[in-house]
């Protein structure tokens, strides 16, 4: 592996994590969910990962969060050897994830609350991301109040009040209808341009990967490591006229045939 450059924000260095099936601990029943898989996100960089299901997206971003541990390897953060849950790291999951029993500024401000910030500058705080996200109005509205697409933003909007180093994304915007989906990939890419945080999001869908990246990286069937990577090299905003361009149409043809190929795979391994 290349050495790390001063850009490196996050290296994760030949990793393997190894699952014992609900089975028990007998011989076969381990799932190798990752194999001495290594890649590197650079300072500011959007990497978003697409891959067969089952293939260990989800098991990479938690290794990067902290919320579990490898079986082989290692990840740095800034250098650091992630040991544990990393308070740099702000995870935005599928489901919502918040306090059904707290407002959305409470909810926000949540995370500030922990750090002990004092209410003064957390409220201002909270203020400001909710305007970001385009909830001004809804602070005292509780979850249950909210249709899916705003519970996201509130997500985003908690996440960034936070100012994580790195915003680590798990199909976020899955659970939406078309329409939401798409105001929101335009607000995160804004977000984004504004705020240059390391990002990793993991999605299915290629159209979305190729409007948010910078960088693309398909993993291959379980075990899973990095089958191909593409460098996303679409001009901002990605408006219809990008999406209706030869290069568009390009990636998505060399992405859809990388995964395709690895859905293959996994479909035969599912069969093993
Ligand atoms: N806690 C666990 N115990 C046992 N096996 C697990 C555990 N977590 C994940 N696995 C297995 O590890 C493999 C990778 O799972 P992971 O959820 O990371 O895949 P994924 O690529 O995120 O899938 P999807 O796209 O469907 O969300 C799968 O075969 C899964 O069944």
């Amino acid at each position: 592996m290349d050495p790390l450059t001063q850009d490196t924000k996050i290296a994760v260095q030949n990793v393997t994590k190894i699952f014992q099936s609900k089975q028990g601990k007998k011989q076969g029943h381990e799932v190798v969910a990752l194999k001495d898989l290594s890649l590197e996100v650079k300072d500011g960089e959007f990497l978003v990962i697409v891959g067969a299901s089952g293939c260990g997206k989800t098991t990479l971003l938690n290794l990067v969060a902290g919320f579990d541990k490898s079986s082989d390897g290692q990840i740095l953060l800034d250098g650091n050897p992630v040991t544990g849950i990393t308070p740099e790291c702000g995870m935005i999951f599928q489901q919502y994830a918040l306090f059904p029993w707290k407002t959305v500024q409470e909810n926000v401000e949540f995370g500030m609350k922990m750090k002990r910030m004092p209410r003064k500058d957390r409220k201002a705080r909270a203020d400001r991301f909710i305007d970001i996200v385009g909830l001004k109005g809804f602070e005292r509205s509780y979850p249950h109040h909210l249709s899916g697409g705003m519970k996201q933003r509130v997500s985003i909007a908690r996440s960034l009040a936070n100012d994580p180093k790195v915003m680590l994304l798990d199909e976020p915007f899955a659970a939406l209808d078309a329409m939401t989906r798409q105001v929101l990939q335009e607000q995160l890419v804004r977000i984004y341009e504004k705020h240059r945080k390391t990002i990793i999001f993991i999605t299915h869908s290629i159209d979305e990967a190729l409007l948010l990246s910078s960088r693309i990286m398909v993993m291959t069937a379980r075990p899973g490591r990095i089958a191909q990577e593409i460098i996303n090299d679409l001009p901002y905003p990605r408006n219809a006229e990008v999406q209706l361009s030869s290069r568009y149409m390009e990636l998505k043809r060399m992405i859809w045939d990388s995964v395709q190929a690895e859905v293959m795979k996994s479909m035969e391994v599912e069969a093993d």
